[in-house]
């Protein structure tokens, strides 16, 4: 498993928390700890709570070592980050408004590059979606990545390594690369550097379609990297009516065919993406995926989420 490796010493878990910013009566919430070198550098930083989920046992006696000598302030769950609710294992007192500050919740981790990856990508979803860590609010996010990865999160528009991950990533956050770590600081020494990314997420998203949607129209754009964007975009419709429908969705989004996927701007793939959406309403049998099933399942989220709120109002 391609890994970024156990912080070799303080100095460097250090850097990684001191970058997540004040966590002063944070709530912070710590995937794979391990044998809890981030973790000490976090309980460190005054926090009122920290909960960390650990998968490999192993590592769970040292971690109940350290949560002995900081009595009330660590929980420990043996569990999958994947996999864990964290939406209700804060307290209900720590929400804000979506457009209001982030509150005092924050996710850090240093996870094996294998999880980190795909941890991002439903993350974002939740941050779409406002559900799973982000219930609490625009929580913020501090996360290593292999340093390749964490380029291409950051990428801008025509770089070389902008990529599916910048677009989705920078539609709905604030992104930054903020620290690069050499591999040699880690314990073993993965064959790559480590690179550090926050995210806050964004008050409004810069496309405002299902999380869905916009993957699918950024997956097919990058789908052909090399060739012009038309070539990728195409691959959204079937083969009938692919030549007459992609040049439709170009035209109406106000996208030159010929830029190559790197060159699309989020603004581009915003269009791109309202006008798909009208493309598929008007036309729902040209369309292999059902996009007003996911709208009424995330309208009915909405909707209880309001009531949950309601119910705690009163
Ligand atoms: C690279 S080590 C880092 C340990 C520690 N955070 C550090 O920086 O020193 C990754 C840790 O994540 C844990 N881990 C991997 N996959 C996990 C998952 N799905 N859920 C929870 N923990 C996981 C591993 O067991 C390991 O302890």
């Amino acid at each position: 498993m391609a890994c970024s490796g156990v912080c070799r010493g303080p100095g460097e878990a250090d850097k990684i928390v001191r970058k997540a910013g004040d966590l002063t009566n944070a709530y912070v919430y710590e995937v794979g700890p391990g044998p809890g070198g981030i973790t000490r550098s976090i309980l460190n930083a005054n926090v009122t709570e920290l909960l960390v989920v650990e998968k490999d046992s192993r590592f769970i006696p040292g971690l109940q070592m350290l949560s002995d000598a900081a009595p009330g302030k660590l929980r420990i769950v043996h569990g999958d980050v994947l996999t864990y609710k964290i939406e209700r294992a804060f307290p209900e007192s720590l929400k804000r408004r979506w457009e209001d500050d982030p509150p005092n919740v924050h996710i850090i981790g240093n996870l094996p590059f294998s999880v980190s990856t795909p941890l991002i990508i439903k993350w974002l979803e939740n941050v779409s979606c406002k559900d799973g860590p982000f219930v609490y609010g625009r929580t913020q996010m501090t996360l290593t990545f292999q340093k390749e990865v964490a380029e291409r999160l950051t990428a801008s528009t025509g770089s070389k390594q902008r990529s599916r991950l910048s677009v989705m990533a920078q539609y709905l956050c604030n992104v930054q690369h903020i620290l690069t770590i050499p591999g040699r600081a880690f314990v073993p020494k993965p064959e790559v550097d480590v690179g550090v990314v926050h995210f806050t997420p964004l008050t409004r998203p810069r496309i405002e379609q299902p999380f869905k949607l916009v993957e699918r129209v950024v997956q097919n754009a990058f789908q052909f990297r090399r060739k012009y964007c038309y070539r990728g975009l195409g691959m959204l419709f079937p083969e009938v009516q692919r030549v007459e429908s992609t040049e439709k969705l170009l035209q109406l989004a106000d996208v030159d065919p010929t830029l190559r996927p790197s060159q699309l701007s989020v603004s581009h793939f915003k269009s791109l993406c309202d006008v798909y959406r009208k493309m598929c309403d008007e036309d729902p049998h040209l369309f292999t995926y059902n996009f007003r099933e996911e709208l009424k399942q995330n309208k009915s989220k909405n909707q209880e989420r309001e009531n949950d709120k309601e119910r705690s109002r009163r």
